[in-house]
């Protein structure tokens, strides 16, 4: 992650003039310029009275004034309200659509992430007659499919065929689609009637994260799709083009571009957020972006959430389980996610506080060495309140919302600010408050303070728990350790002869 030493300044121009989302101010939804009557009601059936900050910056630069003349780059904190930011123009800019085609496509990068945009969308979007589809192989990818592309009465078989000769007229069921990346090429490889050539939008959500993984190459291939549909727009209305299967060709958004002095130039309008937005030139340019203008909550590139307390707690660690144990009790019966550095270690964690007899906490972990029933099963059980400690690896995390986690605890250390901007963020949302405690030995201290350094908002009290606490859960733990090394010698696979 050599991203992390960049200096801060950052070297592009673009980068360095951005918007500052904190001079919005909340804004009622009255006052929301050309906001569609359908779309406030159904916000308010959210119980949403005010647009964040955020929410108003892009508004302003898409529907608004701005009127989506340049892409927009979002860095803003976790839990600051971006799905909405995006889902709100769209949806309202869809509105008035005549026919259904595949307009908006939303790139997450986990499933369960998808899912939780998924309904955002559906609650907003379904009141103005709008459909939004699913491409995350939750299901078969025949009843994926199934959902997304209507097919020619006559045709049965859901694969292209490029040797087929008749184009038959498919007909997406969807207007916009939230996708993982893998899933999505499924569909642009082997989906029949999956097109890309009615696209006006393109969001890429956690920006930095889908940047980092190259996933088959999706965002190349999207792009290249996307272009060619450009340079198609530009030929005569005979020319053959293998995409054109569906209905009426679309025209993208052809308006006068700020700095083409009056040159009508269409192209797809793009949406790239982050609380932890990428800097690095090498990255950015991936995203082909169009005049990019940066919406940016204040000063620094990480900055923690307004009623977040960061906490860290000094652990000896021989014993620094019995550190976390103290901590849960201490929290009562309120959310906690617990993060470790790893999924081994999340599981091995998981098990050992298990092992605790008298500990009275459900604790479940959240992996990927699970399948994605289980944990969505997991993540589902642990959003109703079923269970209040969820131990976790970083890596599926990103952009949960869950509601009521009023603590986060670094069982290790993150090692980028950039993690711990993640982890923490997953309290203290939509200007709740909440806690981050991190435990740490006595000469991983030093090291923390250099890391929170580099955040706004990253000043850290110290958390303090009693040796005769940590004492009196000594006999307990040996019991655990002795339970816990029956389970690990049973689990382990034996030898092979
Ligand atoms: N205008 C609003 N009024 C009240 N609540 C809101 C508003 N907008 C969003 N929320 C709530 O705020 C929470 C956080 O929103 P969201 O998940 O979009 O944050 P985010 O900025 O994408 O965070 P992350 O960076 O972690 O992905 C959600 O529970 C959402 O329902």
């Amino acid at each position: 992650m050599g991203e992390e030493k960049q200096h801060s300044i950052p070297a592009l121009p673009w980068m360095r003039d951005p918007v500052d989302i904190t001079l919005s101010q909340q804004l009622p939804l009255d006052s929301v310029p050309s906001l569609h009557p359908k779309l406030k009601s159904a916000l308010e059936d959210l119980g949403i009275s005010n647009l964040f900050p955020v929410q108003v910056a892009v508004w302003h630069e898409t529907v608004g004034p701005g009127n989506f003349e340049r892409d927009i780059c979002v860095n803003s904190p976790t839990g600051s309200g971006k799905t909405l930011a995006y889902a709100l123009p769209l949806v309202q800019m869809l509105s008035d659509r005549i026919t259904r085609c595949l307009r908006a496509l939303v790139v997450v990068p986990t499933r369960d992430l998808a899912l939780q945009v998924k309904q955002v969308f559906d609650a907003i979007a379904s009141p103005l007659g709008l459909r939004v589809g699913l491409a995350v192989g939750q299901s078969s990818l025949a009843d994926e499919i199934f959902e997304l592309v209507e097919m020619p009465a006559h045709d049965i078989s859901t694969y292209y065929d490029p040797h087929h000769v008749s184009l038959p007229r498919f007909q997406s069921k969807v207007d916009i689609l939230v996708a993982t990346p893998g899933r999505l090429m499924d569909h642009i490889n082997t989906t029949k009637g999956f097109t890309l050539e009615h696209l006006y939008y393109l969001v890429v959500d956690e920006t930095d994260r889908l940047l980092r993984e190259a996933y088959q190459s999706w965002l190349p291939t999207v792009l290249e799709l996307i272009q060619s549909n450009d340079d198609v727009f530009f030929q005569p209305a005979d020319s053959f083009f293998p995409c054109s299967v569906g209905a009426l060709r679309t025209r993208r958004r052809c308006g006068v571009e700020r700095g083409f002095k009056d040159k009508p130039y269409p192209r797809l309008a793009k949406m790239v957020l982050s609380a932890t937005l990428t800097q690095d030139p090498g990255r950015i340019i991936q995203l082909n972006l169009h005049h990019p203008l940066l919406l940016k909550a204040g000063q620094m590139r990480y900055r923690l959430p307004e009623n977040l307390e960061s906490f860290k707690l000094i652990c000896d660690k021989n014993v620094k389980p019995l550190y976390l144990i103290a901590l849960l009790k201490s929290l009562g019966e309120e959310k906690c996610l617990v993060f470790t550095k790893s999924v081994d270690s999340t599981h091995r964690l998981c098990q050992l506080l298990n092992c605790f007899e008298d500990l009275q906490i459900d604790i479940k972990e959240y992996s990927s060495l699970q399948h994605q029933r289980v944990r969505s099963k997991t993540l589902n059980e642990f959003r109703k309140g079923v269970f209040q400690v969820l131990v976790s690896s970083d890596a599926l995390t990103r952009g949960m919302d869950v509601e009521g986690v009023r603590n986060v605890i670094n069982y290790d250390v993150p090692k980028y600010i950039k993690t711990y901007v993640h982890r923490a963020g997953r309290t203290a949302r939509a200007g709740q408050t909440g806690r981050c405690f991190t435990l740490m030995s006595e000469d991983e201290v030093r090291r923390f303070k250099k890391l929170m350094r580099k955040a706004e908002g990253g000043s850290c009290l110290d958390h303090n728990i009693s040796s005769s606490l940590i004492e009196a859960l000594y006999t307990s733990y040996q019991s655990a350790l002795t339970k816990y090394k029956v389970i690990i010698s049973k689990t382990q696979k034996k030898p092979k002869k």
